[in-house]
């Protein structure tokens, strides 16, 4: 719990001496003797506490946020101030009053309307009853937990125009909170530090080193010994990675790392560049293209061994022949590294995925956990990357000690003892190719969860098919017709095959053993792109559904206890806390991500809404929104000799953002198979300067010219034709 002033805190012990009673005895001994060690000094100040949620209530417990309020939490979860609730990021809280045996009872006490309608990927953080969460558009919400009222937004103002600039929808997972202020990094890439109070700007910086390169900001930042450390995206595009770090107090910058070299003709930026180099070929000018590696989600901070772990992107473009011809593993695309925490030197790096070539980040979330392994103790990190194995890394020095496929691959056949794979024959094939996983991951930004009970990571695992074809005549920004969504400035040195892939898609909830490494059990969902986990002491797991549920397993056994509709698919993770003793789980729900973007599984699409659920909570719902669809498109009228020309300028322009007309679903962005025969017929006045501008819709104007659009239509409307049932 993060208590400030210290008296204040000993009065919010004090009527959870009864529920900590009925915890095992150990427990309920420390609690009653902090209390009694504190309840002098409480009832001294009684009476000049302020009122919770007021001003000074909010002053006082944000402004004791720090690491060592932060490690005090750690013992008790009683608050969610972190993003993945502790420093190891473990999303296991020691909450147990909603267990097993009661979770049948959770209803729900409050739900908040985010008012936005992309998606929604933040952890809600607590302190004593006060929420940081945000929206789409990097928009923060400060709510009153108690009431489920707003005491502030903050919307940073980012261009509506600008959404495409990022791949992969306009999405935010959350805030970091210390000293008082609330850190938000902006998708148009500045990093502002909000007063926890009033929600008025501090501080802000611009983050972006280079505005040529198309840059964004969609992660968490993450805030220890004073310092405040953000990366960014942008490696679809051609970017260079890089993570920065801020003074909290003052926004001054503290040390900045790269994440792979820049033009070797000009001097590294330190010896890790320099090393990183050799595994590159500079025929390629790789660092035209920026070569990618960009830091978009994890960053992990070790306060024993004060390191800042990194897991970095993908490479730029995707396909390896085209970034480094001569091959080369590529350091350090698709890697954990460590960096030491106060100077941002470079330690020790490991490489999921050498020389990346099929969009493997490693930007997945880990979690760091003390296990025993082969009759050792052994300090690990715990990663499940999208390339779809977990691993099972040493901390200390970044040494592999185990990897295993969590779900089917075909690029390799397994780790080797030294922690390489051993890549199949067709892995890197020039002809028309399933990548499996594919680009959307095994697993994703959605966050796993490790509950130390029952041994088990809680990993949201899936298969999206995608079947692709190299590009041999890619080249930077070049913009050829049917380059996937390079009038938008995407430089894939891949093209999508005609042929559909020959893989199915899932999506399932794994419990993962990861000492055995081996699964425990499954969940099965009817879709992929479910959400990130929550795990507790009540042995429970928490997680978000594509089809629109919030629900509650057996940590143990796999069992589902316990559902509530959320009104559109979910993808955050949720959080637990307690409020003057009592147990909340909330969740913040906005259908989207990158496969949000185009796909859905619910036909309800509610606007984004923070969910807050407790025993016994009868609550409303507010009410659902059903999706806005039209039936499919028909009598547009086109010349078929367009289609051809057509369909190349759709998958340079719209393809991975509207999907396929008509064989997609649309998700919060529109499928073009299923809206009015009016907008397909009037599609120029929506293309140029167009009313979805402010809504995220690019202003083609420039990028497409008048007598394209013909061809569009002829596309849509000849695709939708073309899968009509006769
Ligand atoms: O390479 C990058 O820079 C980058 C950035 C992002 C992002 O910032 O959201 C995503 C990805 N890549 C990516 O590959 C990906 O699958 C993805 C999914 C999502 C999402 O929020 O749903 N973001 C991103
Ligand atoms: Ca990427």
């Amino acid at each position: 719990m993060i208590r400030s002033p210290r008296v204040d805190s000993a009065c919010r012990l004090l009527p959870e001496i009864a529920v900590t009673s009925r915890r095992p005895a150990h427990l309920a001994q420390a609690a009653v003797a902090i209390a009694l060690g504190l309840t002098l000094s409480c009832s001294a100040a009684l009476a000049q506490s302020p009122a919770k949620g007021s001003p000074e209530h909010i002053k006082a417990v944000t402004s004791a946020v720090d690491g060592a309020s932060i490690k005090a939490n750690t013992a008790t979860s009683n608050d969610w101030p972190t993003i993945g609730l502790d420093y190891a990021e473990t999303r296991f809280s020691k909450l147990n009053q909603i267990n097993a045996d009661n979770v049948k009872k959770l209803g729900l006490v409050w739900s908040y309307p985010l008012e936005s309608s992309r998606g929604v990927e933040a952890t809600p953080l607590v302190v004593d009853g006060v929420m940081y969460v945000t929206a789409s558009w990097s928009v923060v919400h400060a709510i009153d937990a108690r009431t489920g009222k707003r005491l502030w937004s903050y919307d940073p103002k980012v261009d509506r125009e600008k959404g495409y600039k990022g791949c992969c929808d306009v999405v935010n997972r959350g805030v970091a909170l210390w000293k008082g202020k609330v850190f938000v990094g902006v998708y148009d890439g500045r990093l502002v530090a909000l007063d926890a109070v009033t929600g008025k700007v501090a501080w802000e910086k611009d983050t972006l080193i280079d505005k040529e390169h198309s840059y964004t900001i969609t992660g968490a930042p993450r805030v220890f010994n004073g310092k405040v450390v953000i990366g960014n995206g942008g490696a679809e595009f051609g970017a260079r990675g890089y993570v920065t770090a801020y003074d909290a107090e003052t926004g001054n910058q503290a040390w900045r790392w790269f994440t792979v070299p820049g033009d070797p003709s000009k001097p590294f930026e330190d010896e890790s560049m320099a090393a990183a180099a050799k595994t590159w070929d500079p025929a390629s000018k790789y660092w035209i293209n920026g070569g990618g590696g960009t830091a978009w989600d994890t960053i992990t901070f070790d306060p024993e061994l004060n390191m800042v772990y990194i897991g970095t992107g993908n490479g730029a473009p995707w396909a390896r022949n085209a970034r480094s011809p001569s091959g080369g593993d590529n350091l350090y695309l698709a890697s954990l590294v460590a960096l030491n925490a106060d100077t941002g030197k470079y330690i020790w790096h490991y490489q999921e995925t050498p020389g990346d070539n099929w969009d493997y980040t490693s930007t997945q979330p880990m979690i760091l956990a003390d296990l025993n392994i082969d009759g050792a103790p052994r300090k690990v990190i715990l990663h499940a990357p999208k390339n779809g194995f977990f691993f099972v890394i040493d901390r200390t020095n970044g040494k592999f000690i185990s990897a295993k496929n969590f779900v089917d691959v075909n690029w390799t056949t397994g780790y080797d003892a030294n922690g390489r794979p051993m890549e199949t024959a067709d892995a890197r094939t020039d002809k028309p190719y399933d990548m499996i996983p594919g680009p959307y991951g095994a697993h994703n930004w959605h966050p796993m969860s490790f509950n130390p009970q029952t041994g088990l990571v809680y990993l949201p695992a899936q298969n999206i098919p995608v079947r692709v074809v190299e590009d041999k005549k890619w080249a930077h920004n070049e913009n050829a017709p049917g380059r996937p969504m390079v009038g938008l400035g995407w430089n894939l040195g891949y093209n999508f095959d005609a042929d559909p892939p020959k893989n199915t898609p899932f999506g399932r909830l794994l419990a993962w053993d990861p000492v055995k490494q081996k699964e425990a059990w499954r969940a099965e969902y009817v879709a992929p792109w479910n959400g990130g986990t929550l795990t507790t002491a009540g042995n429970l797991v928490f997680q978000g559904s594509a089809d629109g549920r919030f629900i509650a397993y057996n940590a143990t056994t796999g069992e589902k206890l316990w559902e509530k509709p959320v009104g559109s698919g979910a993808v955050a993770a949720a959080s637990t806390y307690t409020i003057d003793g009592k147990q909340y789980v909330s969740i913040a729900v906005g259908w989207g991500g990158v496969f949000g973007l185009l796909q859905r599984a619910t036909e309800l699409q509610s606007p984004g809404t923070v969910y807050t659920f407790a025993i016994d909570g009868n609550a409303p719902p507010p009410e659902f929104v059903k999706y806005q669809t039209e039936g499919l498109l028909a009598g547009v009228p086109y010349d078929p000799n367009h289609v051809g020309e057509g369909t190349l300028l759709y998958l340079s322009n719209c393809v991975l953002c509207h999907g396929v007309p008509g064989v997609d679903k649309g998700g919060n962005i529109r499928n073009l198979g299923y809206v009015s025969k009016e907008t397909i017929a009037n599609l120029k006045d929506f293309v140029f300067k167009g009313p979805f501008r402010d809504q995220g819709m690019p202003d083609f104007t420039g990028k497409l010219k008048e007598e394209d659009i013909p061809k569009l239509q002829a596309f849509i409307q000849g695709t939708a034709d073309a899968i009509r049932p006769k």
